[in-house]
């Protein structure tokens, strides 16, 4: 449904340079701080910059090949933009109808009512996790294949968070769909996505599948003795604490089988990723 290879860009200080796919059937998360390049890698597929090298591949065609037809195809939601705040969601739905020939109007009324979001109220008077509702539920209304979404979750509180995740999974229930989806808070994408691309820098360094990264990765907990004396093949990365090394590995059961007396933590997805950014090699 979507290829990067190889995209590169360039800004001061800051180089992109990311291969992911995301394949038919799946979500797809993109994770990384603030700054870590999520951003500048939706606006590369979106076209909306100049890439200094690499090619993307839309819905199995080049990025220079979509047409109007093929956006419809797509939803998106960027974390810095949004609709024009003088416009209310009343003006909106004429806009929408015109841009989608599939667009829903009763499933988006309904469910713009359930989250509370008033038709004839101007846009720029929303609150912020408001903006952002209205933005996802825009994406979700026109029966698009693949859904692009940029931080869909920021600004949402607890209880939006978790009706916009099951919306997103019923989307999933249609065939012949995929979504990327990009968050600096991994709980958000757990419970979600099929797999991870791990971003730092302008570089993926990490992908894995959801479930191999919660049954198989783990964080041991080794005294100096027992640092240097584990097999070093499977840690991915160490890190020196107060009481000895934290060490990320991809073969926890053979950890926690060779080296009993080692603690051995599963540790969550924002763990893994602190480890990963912040060990060493
Ligand atoms: N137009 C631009 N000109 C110069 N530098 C830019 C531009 N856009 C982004 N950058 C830089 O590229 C880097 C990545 O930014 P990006 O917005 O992609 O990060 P992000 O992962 O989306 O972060 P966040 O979670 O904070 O939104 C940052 O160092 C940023 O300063």
């Amino acid at each position: 449904m979507l290829r990067l290879n190889k995209v590169r860009k360039e800004y001061k200080g800051f180089q992109l340079d990311c291969t992911l796919e995301v394949q038919e059937g799946c979500v797809t998360g993109l994770i990384g701080k603030n700054g870590a390049g999520k951003s500048t890698t939706f606006k590369a597929i979106l076209g909306l910059l100049k890439m200094d090298g690499g090619s993307i591949e839309i819905l199995g065609k080049p990025l220079h090949e979509i047409g109007n037809q093929d956006k419809e195809d797509m939803g998106v939601v960027m974390s810095d933009a949004g609709f024009s705040g003088y416009l209310m969601i009343q003006d909106l739905i004429p806009v929408l109808k015109n841009m989608y020939r599939n667009f829903q109007e009763e499933e988006f009324r309904r469910k713009c009512k359930k989250f509370q979001l008033p038709m004839n109220k101007k846009i720029k008077e929303f609150s912020t996790g408001m903006k952002r509702k209205l933005q996802v539920l825009a994406a979700l209304s026109h029966e698009a294949r693949l859904l692009l979404l940029d931080e869909p979750t920021a600004g949402l509180d607890i209880i939006a968070r978790d009706e916009l995740l099951d919306m997103l999974r019923t989307y999933m229930e249609k065939e012949g769909r995929a979504i990327l989806v990009s968050s600096h808070i991994s709980s958000d994408l757990e419970g979600l996505c099929d797999d991870i691309y791990m971003i730092d820098d302008g570089k993926i360094i990490l992908y894995e599948e959801t479930d191999v990264l919660l049954d198989c990765y783990g964080i041991l907990k080794a005294t100096p003795e027992q640092f240097g004396r584990i097999e070093r093949e499977h840690i991915l990365r160490y890190k020196k604490e107060g009481f000895g090394y934290s060490c990320l590995t991809d073969q926890r059961q053979f950890y926690q089988e060779n080296y009993p007396d080692i603690a051995v933590e599963k540790g969550n997805i924002d763990e893994l990723i602190m480890m990963m950014i912040r060990g060493e090699e």
